[in-house]
């Protein structure tokens, strides 16, 4: 799609007048600390699609070239944004993250912006229905949050970032719409597709949520004019936005550029990280590092091409473990490094020991257990159910089974005889086994069964 050229006022700043939307966009500007070649520049692009990483570009393909020369010319700064909806990013979120790091480690600049202002206003892209309202505080409190975890990948990944100042808090409605909110025509943000899908559903749109590609675009434009910004990057959800980002630059004689992210989706085509409702965060009090790590390592065998999206290991060396997957999948090699890297990435080398520690743990060591009390039991089996039984004397394997729905109602005599019960730690294939002290229950009063490869239950068992 062209965008219109026309001018554009150059917004002086206002001051004293009331916040527009009381809590403001955070900005962590990365200045590059590389030395640009143009030779990785020119290759950036090439690379990044051949990973898989780069969807789309937008202005369309003509503007490829260009994009590829403005790179070439030096270094950029490049953003990409993100709603402070909930209190962690996910692991939907990792790949616009990782993208920014591969354009930091040639040497442009990357600014992440965390929303708190746009996570207000509600972003209709990719979603059914409008998002509950969301308090200035929680907002706040959410950027923190999120805030402290990019922090802490960009660390992981050796770079540095300082923070900027807010854009909307000295901004008041009445100027904003006046000078900025003439420059979006009706009929192009009535042409989006989160505003059409949304306008045919029973609920409709709020004008809030119609306004969201405004602020979106007036990000892009703040950081353009400030930080000399060109080129945004978003999932394949925030195309509408990016192009109305652009749109809205372009006014002012200037190109700039969106580029986006696939949404990697799970070989079932779930949205990877969201299994069952279930999301896989990115910060460690919601989903600890032992928790991502076996994510990665328990994702298919076709998976495998991950490594090209969340590790920066060179594509070579990916095809030599992807090799190595296919000659022997049952080590698993290839998934093994593909957690260890994105753990490191997200938690660091020590987040990557205490998953491994844990994953020794997890599969074989029973003193550990006996050591464990309840709450680091839980911890670690975070997913597990948890019952408290009483004891009745007598209780058998089967019993245990049965009181905590382990195994479906039919075959479950046979299960256990065919060896899928264990018993902390210990294969388990007598259904009329009476539950021995010590051995399957716990000096700290505990069971851990396993059914299957994965399936855990804790069973705290009270005496009468
Ligand atoms: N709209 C983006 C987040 C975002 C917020 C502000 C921006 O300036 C850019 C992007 C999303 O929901 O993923």
């Amino acid at each position: 799609m062209a965008a219109s050229i026309a001018s554009i006022c150059r917004y002086a700043s206002r001051r004293g007048c009331c916040s527009l939307l009381g809590r403001v966009n955070i900005c962590l500007t990365l200045k590059s600390k590389f030395h640009c070649s143009s030779s990785a520049h020119s290759g950036l692009l090439l690379s990044l699609h051949k990973r898989g990483i780069l969807k789309d570009s937008f202005p369309e393909n003509a503007a490829q070239d260009q994009l590829a020369r403005l790179l070439q010319s030096g270094a950029q700064t490049v953003y990409c944004g993100f709603d402070p909806t909930a209190d962690s990013l996910h692991v939907g979120n990792l790949l616009a993250v990782i993208g920014l790091l591969h354009f930091r480690s040639v040497g442009h600049h990357v600014i992440a912006v965390l929303g708190g202002a746009t996570a207000q206003i509600g972003d209709p892209s990719g979603k059914s229905s409008e998002r509950e309202r969301l308090s200035a505080d929680v907002a706040e409190a959410n950027t923190h949050s999120i805030r402290e975890s990019v922090h802490r990948i960009f660390t992981n990944h050796e770079l540095h970032f300082h923070d900027s100042s807010s854009w909307y808090k000295n901004r008041d409605v009445v100027g904003f719409l006046s000078e900025a909110g003439r420059h979006f025509r009706m009929g192009t943000m009535l042409s989006r597709h989160s505003v059409q899908s949304r306008l045919k559903s029973a609920e409709g749109m709020s004008l809030t949520e119609f306004t969201y590609q405004v602020f979106q675009a007036y990000d892009f434009y703040h950081l353009n004019q400030v930080y000399g910004c060109k080129i945004q990057l978003g999932g394949t959800d925030q195309l509408g936005n990016l192009m109305s980002g652009h749109e809205y630059i372009h006014v002012s004689g200037e190109e700039v550029y969106g580029l986006t992210i696939p949404l990697v989706t799970s070989t079932v085509g779930d949205k990877l990280g969201k299994t069952a409702g279930n999301a896989v965060w990115l910060n460690r009090d919601k989903t600890s590092p032992f928790e991502l790590y076996q994510f990665f390592l328990r994702q298919p065998d076709a998976s495998v091409e991950y490594l090209k999206l969340f590790t920066f290991l060179p594509l070579a060396e990916v095809e030599k473990l992807m090799e190595q997957q296919r000659e022997d999948p049952s080590k698993r090699l290839a998934h093994k490094r593909l957690a260890a890297e994105v753990t490191k990435l997200v938690h660091g080398k020590e987040g990557l020991e205490s998953a491994k520690c844990t994953s020794a743990l997890y599969n074989s060591s029973v003193q550990a257990l006996e050591e464990m009390s309840d709450e680091e039991l839980k911890e670690l089996f975070r997913e597990a159910p948890f019952h408290e039984l009483l004891l009745e004397p007598g209780t058998t394997v089967i019993d245990a089974c049965r009181k905590v729905s382990a195994i479906p109602e039919g075959p479950r005599y046979q299960m256990v005889s065919d060896g899928a019960v264990w018993i902390n730690h210990k294969r388990t294939d007598n259904p009329e086994q009476v539950l021995i002290p010590k051995l399957h229950i716990l000096s700290n009063g505990l069971t851990l069964l396993r059914v299957g490869k994965r399936n855990f239950y804790i069973i705290k068992w009270l005496s009468l």
